[in-house]
């Protein structure tokens, strides 16, 4: 264990943080900035490039005004606001269930490694967040899919919260945007050796998190249907049930007390903003992290497959675009930039059509090899 949290903490300090105004500014920018624009056909499964340059000039154009630009940002990034054309997407982001063939030809002879967010790609998107519940069958599939493969829940959410959800102890699980990462309770057949992996890279942020958890529960309790969500390492701000003529406001309030804390940084996913701590950790580190600790860091014959729906999931996208191993799937009905190579429409397209496909295929030779045993 302690070698993974050494390699782990190297692989989270190795980059400068940059500041959190300039990530800010430049997320809210790259968001603003493509719902701008005219509908854009993406690169073969790339994000639309923008120079830091434009992305800051994009800002000034908006007068310098992050509140707007981040509520702005919220209703483009919504499902019902779609900017892309529909048809040119699904061309350069066809459905995995369409392309399973090649799929299954492309990881042929390497090792499957599953990693799967939680809301909106287990789960439905819901009001409620303390009730976005994974079905029956949902946990069934994913359950037999860990039979098969070595499986990662990575989430948002706290990690305590996200297994509560799952409740499926063979998992690996890794909470808080990845910021807290735990193996399997019971030894893995998959893991080459019996260490236990616990992970936390941002443990130090934890006062400060409680502070600002409270702060904010106190300023945003005038606004009707704000709702504060403490996933451990960073935190929540829910806008689902707030009425829209009112999303500025939440806005301030949540800047209002961030802006004393500049070691933490804001990001927006689904009509959410998210907080969290300025270390250089993302669900893509993670991911990293994983696949290191399950002994893949340097093999050629692994193919990691990661399926997620929201901006945050992007990193893992990328990440394996990077590394140039397996691919990413985005779960969406509608077109937006990502550097997922493959789409599904549904949370349960992914359970029931895409999982239970792999597993069928995976399953075939561990049978076979089963019988020879007998
Ligand atoms: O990484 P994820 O597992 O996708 O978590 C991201 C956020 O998911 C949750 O919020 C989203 O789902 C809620 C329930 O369906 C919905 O009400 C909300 O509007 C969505 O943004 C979770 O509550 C957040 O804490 C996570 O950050």
């Amino acid at each position: 264990m302690v070698s993974f949290i050494k390699e782990g903490q190297r692989m989270a300090n190795q980059n400068a943080v940059m500041p959190a105004e300039t990530i800010n500014m430049i997320t809210v920018a790259a968001a603003v900035s493509a719902a701008q624009k005219p509908p854009v056909v993406p690169l073969m499964g790339g994000y639309v490039s923008l120079s830091k340059k434009k992305l800051l000039k994009n800002l000034e154009i908006n007068g310098g005004n992050r509140l707007n630009s981040w509520v702005d940002s919220m209703r483009a990034s919504s499902p019902t606001h779609p900017s892309l054309d529909q048809s040119s997407w699904i061309l350069h982001h066809p459905s995995a269930l369409e392309m399973f063939e090649q799929i299954i030809d492309a990881s042929k002879g390497k090792q499957i490694v599953m990693f799967l967010d939680y809301d909106g790609t287990l789960s439905p998107i819901v009001e409620d967040p303390d009730r976005a519940f994974m079905s029956k069958k949902m946990r069934k599939t994913v359950r037999k899919l860990a039979t098969c493969f070595p499986t990662a829940i990575v989430s948002g959410r706290c990690r305590d919260k996200v297994y509560n959800f799952v409740k499926l102890a063979e998992l690996y699980y890794a909470g808080s945007h990845g910021m807290d990462i735990k193996g399997p309770e019971k030894a893995s057949k998959y893991k080459k050796d019996s260490e236990a992996v616990l992970f936390q890279p941002a443990s130090e942020f934890l006062p400060m998190i409680d502070e600002v958890y409270k702060l904010l529960v106190e300023k945003t309790k005038s606004t009707e249907g704000a709702k504060v969500e403490h996933n451990k390492f960073c935190l929540s701000v829910h806008f689902r049930c707030v009425d829209e003529k009112k999303w500025s406001e939440l806005a301030q309030q949540v800047r209002s007390v961030l802006k004393e804390y500049p070691k933490l940084r804001l990001n927006q996913g689904r009509k959410v903003l998210e907080i969290r701590p300025t270390i250089k950790w993302d669900k893509g580190k993670a991911l990293e992290f994983l696949l290191e600790s399950l002994g893949f860091a340097n093999c050629t014959d692994v193919f990691p497959v990661y399926i997620g729906d929201d901006r945050t999931d992007e990193d893992a996208f990328k990440m394996l675009r990077d590394r140039g191993q397996g691919f990413g799937i985005l779960v969406s009905k509608f077109p937006k930039d990502t550097s997922a190579s493959y789409s599904l429409q549904e949370p349960h397209e992914a359970s029931y059509g895409f999982f239970g496909t792999v597993g069928r295929v995976e399953a075939t030779p561990v049978r076979a090899t089963l019988k020879k045993l007998m």
